[in-house]
């Protein structure tokens, strides 16, 4: 099932970004989570940006797991007026390379009076602070841990011809693949309230034992033989028990238990992971799509039956001369006779 939000803030942003690129911008970064480089690609970008040159920036590459980054980029970097790199945010010198392949992807403002504009977006917590910070060297954006800080658009000169253009972190309306909802959740990209930490902790482990299996066992000093016959939920259990979150009673507390694991993959701690590859997310996303569609088209197929029946069953009123009532579009109820 999609996954549905539209804060009033989202909203402003999607208005910023649009105004923005109609006053002329010559690049857009888009800041993906190189744990989760699919989930955290805006869907609505291309036609926000309206085919401007992308740079697609696979930002906390050092918590990802290097050959999956490597897949991305190359998925990326094949499409046309794309380029791609991984970063970590923090690092300076890796920073600069943005620049730099801002101006590979448009060699041909070199040279002319007016500044290369550079847009940069990306979703909450993407490390759109941590990174514009690292370029300017001084704290120019707000940095945390929940998402949603950055809230207004700013303008930062980092040399006399390279304008970049903030914008506030952006989710879309819908998400459509059920899985990139639950990665969006893992990474913290999606506030704590917004899905279930327990359910959210639960899929995380059940990808984790599929793509990285005895990352857990390790981390949290699991048997590998108790686990094996465990399902997820369980699993999570067992991790609580491990670190104590007990409950009055001996039950354990799962939210605790979820808390700790999201915390320990969010920092790192449970090793270099990437929740997807291109292949799947791909794959998930054609069908997704395929699968919204055919709901839009049952919608509309039901909305027209609908109509067609209640203007057949207004008929008969319309022979009621006392009535006197136009049709309208709530379809007023003709009542019986
Ligand atoms: N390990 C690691 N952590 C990072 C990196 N970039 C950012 N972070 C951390 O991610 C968290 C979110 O970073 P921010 O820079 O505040 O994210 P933002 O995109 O500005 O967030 P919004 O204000 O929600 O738009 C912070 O705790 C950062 O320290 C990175 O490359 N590697």
């Amino acid at each position: 099932m999609a996954i549905q939000w539209f804060p009033g803030h989202m909203h402003l942003t999607r208005q910023a970004i649009l105004a923005r690129v109609k006053d002329g911008i010559d690049v857009v970064i888009e800041l993906l989570d190189a744990r989760a480089p699919g989930s955290s690609a805006n869907p609505l970008i291309a036609s926000l940006t309206q085919g401007r040159a992308a740079l697609k920036v696979l930002n906390k590459q050092d918590l990802a797991d290097a050959a999956r980054t490597e897949a991305w980029l190359a998925h990326y970097n094949s499409q046309p007026d794309t380029r791609a790199i991984g970063l970590d945010a923090s690092m300076s010198a890796p920073a600069q390379r943005l620049i730099t392949a801002c101006r590979e992807l448009k060699p041909n403002r070199n040279g002319l009076d007016k500044p290369m504009r550079v847009l940069i977006c990306g979703i909450p917590n993407v490390g759109k602070s941590t990174l514009i910070n690292t370029l300017t060297g001084k704290r120019a954006a707000k940095t945390g841990d929940e998402p949603g800080i950055t809230k207004t658009e700013q303008r930062i000169a980092l040399a006399h011809d390279f304008y970049l253009y903030d914008t506030p972190g952006m989710l879309w309306p819908k998400i459509l693949v059920e899985q990139s909802g639950f990665h969006l959740a893992a990474t913290g990209a999606v506030g704590r309230n917004a899905i279930e930490e327990e359910v959210v902790a639960e899929v995380l482990i059940g990808r984790l034992r599929r793509d990285y299996p005895g990352a857990l066992e390790t981390r949290y000093k699991l048997q590998a033989g108790d686990t094996a016959a465990m399902n997820d939920a369980e699993m999570l259990a067992a991790i609580g028990r491990k670190r104590g979150a007990v409950l009055s009673g001996g039950r354990i507390n799962l939210q605790k238990a979820a808390e700790i694991v999201l915390h320990e993959f969010r920092a790192g701690l449970l090793g270099r992971i990437t929740l997807e590859l291109p292949e799947e997310h791909l794959a998930l996303t054609a069908a997704a799509e395929e699968a919204e569609a055919a709901l839009q088209a049952a919608r509309l197929e039901k909305k027209r039956s609908r109509r067609g029946r209640s203007s057949r069953d207004a008929q008969p009123d319309d022979e009621r001369e006392n009535d006197g009532d136009n049709e309208g579009e709530s379809g007023g109820d003709g009542g019986d006779a």
